[in-house]
């Protein structure tokens, strides 16, 4: 018999029932025991619902107070110095202080109170971020948590039997970071093994017939060394023998060159990601050693389109033929950790596109029909087969989906439009011209706090509680003030403060045609922070204008210099969940369309200065390095779309943070904005070298204070700074402006911060004028 599996369930609850509850014990509103009890009903609840849609194998250790990785950390006991941590089981303050910073559970952020938190960055290609494990010189690794266990026993008392979830031992160091660069992490290894020994010991112990192990990092370029390290750790595992059998988890890709490593390594099974990759098939069948079963990742756990249950199951079929049913397991492409909870919350939703979409309860329901397909036969199902298929025949041939005019637009598109008129230099000329800018100009990067009141005055209107009119007149109010306290601080380039966006993705998403947002599709972006990623779901086509209105009024509140603020194509699509019926690349396209529309309107009504942001240009980067150039090709040609059309006069900025620019910095160059603002404090300016060494010839602003802490820099921080940018760009080059937005701020924050910002720049005006 198939067996019905799962990866993993999205934590956060139908309601971010965990963000609220771990919000609440931050700012000491509930009690350590509280905060579990709600953690321990979101766990039955995930595991109910998963044994009543009749997966055999369902996880355990999947949930987090936090982050995965932070737990592993915690697991074996990878507790930086800094963190004061007593040796014994990982408390809760501790837990939180790595996650966040300073001491203690309540509410710290990173770098205010004593101690920095551990690094943060993306998990692999997703929109999901981990904590970085750091591996100090004399880490001693120790069992210092016993989650996966207690949790394990958890669900056993409830009646449930689970397959606890581990992160696989050779990806988490290579996840992590060594105290000096050139140490390998993988030189741990065999320090760390025996603490995952003890681990699988005790699972065994406490009953558990199989366990999930995951090494992603199998779908990445490997070295031969890092190869061996999976046959290393593999084969010391298993001498350290116990009755467990690992089904030992790969996705986000195709495992290429590594195939012949994983499938080698004594498992009992291997999963692979037949979305994301189903090309890889034939070969693993091809390499598969009898003794190794198959778990086929057949459901999408990255987005929410509904499965193509008919063709999963001709896709299961072939290999049943091979293996024969008791050496297959059908379960989602990755964890559903990526997916909303449960479509059924969504009534609101446009009738048409809701019946193409499953959530992560819908996809465990398609999990459990595929495998009753290949346990009983098609017929046994054939009534939910035809159901599917008849959703499946709707989207294909919706004409809300296949749009003639945008086709044919996006046909129509040339390699002059993706050039502006003249070339930088000449730019520069004529913008300095016009502009009228000061040397070292001060701007931000265009969101202001998002206050309580804004999100409840949004909250209100949603709810059809607060008219239209008086949320508009409380929106241009927000911008008023905004604008007012930009003019006292003495800014030189304004920005409107982004008060009627939720957020920078879904509020395009929101007006685009093409796109529908939702009400529930919440997912986990780190710790208890969400994102709401709207749905393209057809041919993308702007109907008006999208921002201008805002912009414009902002404009008419003051004589200096707004810019206007857009989101590109890459970081919308890459924040979106994306249609799976054609190339990402030509849904880009078509954002870049509309973007382009809207730079050319906001150009129109005055706008002399636009923003477009791309913060998730390098996030979309291939995992494989082989695929790399031609996404940037795209990826630049899109922003170019949206961003060539206007007159030299008009200045286009673009703005990045959180990524390394080194191995990119060509295609940033070739965006060719006329100013880029990219983040850079917390490293110390040392994200400029890629710029220095490329010879990056436009304008850059290079963030000169961190905009995730409430610190308020000092005027001489910030001088230090732009002093040390000065070493390596010429003084007509440098903008001054904060790392990335302040939505996330408090106003008492930023004014003093903007301010000490404003005065450095004088200072460094005053001192460098008679040198230019
Ligand atoms: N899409 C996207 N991806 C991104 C980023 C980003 O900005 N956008 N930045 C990076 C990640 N950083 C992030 C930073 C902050 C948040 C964040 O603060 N998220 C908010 C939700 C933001 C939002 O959409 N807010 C909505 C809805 C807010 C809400 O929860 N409203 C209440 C009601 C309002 C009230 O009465 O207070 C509710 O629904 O219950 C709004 O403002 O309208 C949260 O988790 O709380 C998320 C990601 C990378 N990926
Ligand atoms: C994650 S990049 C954010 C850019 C956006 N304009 C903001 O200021 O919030
Ligand atoms: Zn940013």
């Amino acid at each position: 018999m198939a067996i019905a599996t799962n990866l993993g369930f999205p934590r956060i609850g139908a309601q971010r029932e965990l963000k609220r509850a771990v919000e609440k014990f931050w700012s000491g509103k509930i009690s350590e025991a509280e905060l579990h009890n709600v953690c321990r009903e979101l766990r039955e609840t995930n595991w109910k619902r998963q044994q009543q849609a009749g997966i055999a194998h369902i996880p355990s250790n999947d949930f987090s107070l936090y982050d995965q990785v932070l737990d592993t950390a915690a697991l074996v006991g990878a507790i930086p110095r800094r963190f004061d941590w007593s040796g014994d089981e990982v408390d809760l303050a501790t837990y939180f202080a790595m996650a966040r910073g300073g001491k203690g559970g309540q509410s710290v952020t990173a770098s205010t109170e004593g101690v920095a938190a551990l690094e943060m960055t993306k998990w692999f290609d997703t929109n999901y971020h981990y904590l970085v494990p750091e591996f100090e010189g004399d880490l001693q690794f120790q069992l210092a948590s016993r989650k996966p266990i207690t949790e394990y026993l958890e669900a056993k008392a409830l009646g449930i039997e689970t397959r606890p979830v581990l992160l696989g031992p050779v990806s988490f160091l290579l996840l992590g970071k060594t105290w000096e660069a050139d140490i390998d992490p993988l030189s741990l290894l065999d320090a760390l093994l025996p603490v995952y020994a003890e681990v699988l010991a005790e699972l065994a112990a406490a009953g558990a017939e199989w366990v999930q192990i995951d090494e992603p990092c199998l779908v990445l370029d490997l070295t031969e060394a890092q190869q061996a390290a999976f046959q290393r750790a593999y084969d010391r595992l298993s001498i350290n023998g116990s009755q467990l059998k690992v089904v030992l988890a790969t996705y986000f890709g195709d495992l290429k060159e590594n195939l012949s490593t994983a499938v080698s390594l004594p498992v009992e099974a291997l999963h692979i990601d037949l979305v994301r990759a189903p090309e890889q098939l034939e070969d693993v069948l091809a390499q598969l050693p009898e003794e190794l079963s198959l778990s086929l990742g057949v459901v999408d756990g990255r987005n929410i389109w509904k499965n193509d249950v008919s063709r999963s199951i001709s896709l299961v079929e072939t290999v049943v033929e091979r293996l024969g049913t008791d050496r297959v397991l059908i379960g989602p492409s990755c964890s559903l950790l990526h997916t909303p909870v449960d479509l059924s919350l969504e009534s609101g939703l446009d009738p048409e596109v809701r019946q193409w979409l499953a959530y992560a309860q819908q996809k465990l329901e398609e999990i459990n029909l595929i495998t009753r397909a290949i346990n009983g036969g098609r017929k046994s199902v054939a009534a939910e087969l035809a159901w599917y298929d008849e959703k499946m025949e709707s989207r294909r041939k919706s004409e809300r989906v296949h749009r003639a005019e945008v086709k044919e637009r996006c046909a129509g598109v040339t390699e002059e439009m993706l050039r502006r008129q003249s070339p930088y230099p000449a730019r520069q000329t004529i913008q300095t011209h016009e502009l009228q800018l000061p040397l070292f100009p001060t701007t931000t990067i265009g969101s202001f706090p998002q206050t309580d009141d804004i999100r409840k005055a949004r909250a209100a209107f949603k709810k059809g509680e607060l008219q239209e009119a008086a949320y508009e007149e409380f929106l241009k109010n927000c911008i008023a003030s905004d604008i007012r306290c930009q003019e006292e601080i003495g800014l030189d380039v304004l920005v409107h403060g982004e008060a009627e966006r939720n957020d920078m993705v879904e509020y395009f998403g929101e007006q685009l045609e093409g796109f529908i947002a939702t009400k529930h599709g919440w997912v986990q972006s780190y710790g208890s922070r969400c994102v709401k990623p709207p749905v393209i779901f057809g041919d993308v086509l702007r109907k008006e204008p999208m921002t201008v209105k805002w912009t414009a009024y902002a404009q008419s509140c003051t004589e200096k210099l707004m810019k206007g603020m857009l989101t590109g194509p890459v970081t919308i699509l890459q924040w979106s969940f994306v249609r799976d019926d054609q190339p990402r690349s030509v849904t880009c396209q078509q954002i870049g369309l509309a973007i382009r529309d809207e730079v050319l309107d906001l150009e129109a009504s005055g706008i002399r200065v636009i923003q477009i942001d791309e913060p998730a240009i390098r996030e979309g980067l291939p995992l494989r390095q082989a695929d790399w150039d031609a996404y940037l090709q795209w990826a630049v040609d899109c922003f170019r779309l949206a961003s060539a059309g206007v007159e030299d006069e008009t200045q286009i900025h673009t703005h990045m943070c959180y990524s390394e620019f080194n191995d990119i910095i060509e295609a940033i160059g070739a965006l060719d904005a006329d100013v880029i603002s990219i983040e850079t404090s917390r490293s110390n300016m040392e994200l400029l070298d890629a710029f220095v060494q490329y010879q990056y010839p436009n304008e850059i602003g290079p963030g000169v204070y961190d905009i995730h802490s409430p610190r308020v820099p000092t005027v001489k921080s910030i001088e230090y700074l732009l002093e040390k940018a000065l070493e390596v760009l010429q003084p007509r080059q440098l903008w001054v402006n904060p790392d990335c937005g302040l939505k996330t701020r408090k106003w008492e924050e930023v004014k003093p911060s903007l301010e000490n910002m404003v005065a450095a720049a004088q200072q460094l005006r005053a001192r460098w004028l008679s040198r230019v």
